[in-house]
């Protein structure tokens, strides 16, 4: 487990977003902890993106603060999360060599390089694929890789935004497992996600956005039973909102 010495727990307090004196999120104070997992929620353009972004430091916050508790002074906080897109982004290489090189990345040296990506691509699959270049690989190949390449990272925590969106109802199954296999691992998992049976077999706690605001952070179970909000409650029952 990598508990112990976590960067987590993540706390953003006030946080706002603006582009062009535009808010696209407004006054979000939210602490993820380690260990559970939490599902983002929200109708299109509620902002679960752009959350996403913010939390894993590749966007900037235009107010307020975000703040890893357990990082101490220094420390490259940005080498122990990872983050897993909707469309893989993968290097004109084989896949095994996409895996090396976020080892090399992390500064393990070049003689445990091989046998750690192959130990990568075995867990999600894909060893015999290893030698293939990483961008013919299909679609639910490439986002293993990409879980794979985390996956040797050894990431504290691995931000997920919409992993299974582009992927058939087998590729999404494979990357829910690989998932659940991080979260025993003992890696924090933050995940949008627009498939609500797939946010109720995964969260622990749903973070509800709305017109870029947090509406609601509750326990999944008491989410899915209840939601507090009008906006949400109208969300789960698949009405149109904003
Ligand atoms: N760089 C940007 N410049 C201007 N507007 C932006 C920018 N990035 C995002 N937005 C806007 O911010 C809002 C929130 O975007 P975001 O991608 O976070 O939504 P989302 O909740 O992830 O939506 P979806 O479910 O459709 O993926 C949207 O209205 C989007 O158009």
């Amino acid at each position: 487990m990598r508990a112990p010495d976590t960067i987590l727990p993540l706390e953003l307090e006030r946080v706002g977003f603006a582009v062009g004196g535009r808010p696209l999120l407004d006054d979000i104070t939210l602490r993820l902890e380690a260990g559970v997992r939490t599902i983002i929620l929200g109708p299109n353009g509620a902002g679960k993106s752009l959350l996403l972004r913010l939390c894993h430091g590749l966007l900037a916050p235009s107010d307020g603060s975000v703040r890893w508790h357990g990082a101490m002074a220094g420390e490259p906080v940005r080498r122990r999360q990872a983050m897993v897109f909707q469309r893989p982004v993968l290097l004109r290489r084989s896949a095994v060599a996409n895996v090396r090189y976020v080892l090399a990345l992390g500064g393990v040296p070049w003689r445990r390089r091989g046998a750690l990506a192959m130990e990568a691509l075995e867990r999600f699959g894909l060893a015999a694929l290893a030698q293939r270049p990483a961008r013919v690989l299909s679609g639910g190949e490439q986002q293993r890789l990409a879980l794979a390449r985390a996956w040797a990272a050894g990431p504290d925590v691995l931000f997920l935004d919409e992993p299974t969106s582009a992927l058939d109802p087998a590729a999404a199954l494979s990357v829910e497992m690989a998932v659940q296999e991080f979260h025993a691992s003992g890696t924090k998992i933050v995940m949008t996600t627009h498939d609500l049976g797939q946010a109720r077999r995964l969260a622990d706690e749903v973070v509800f956005l709305s017109r870029g605001r947090l509406v609601e952070l509750a326990p999944a179970v008491e989410f899915f039973k209840g939601p507090a909000s009008p906006q949400a409650r109208a969300f789960l029952a698949g009405e149109l909102v904003c």
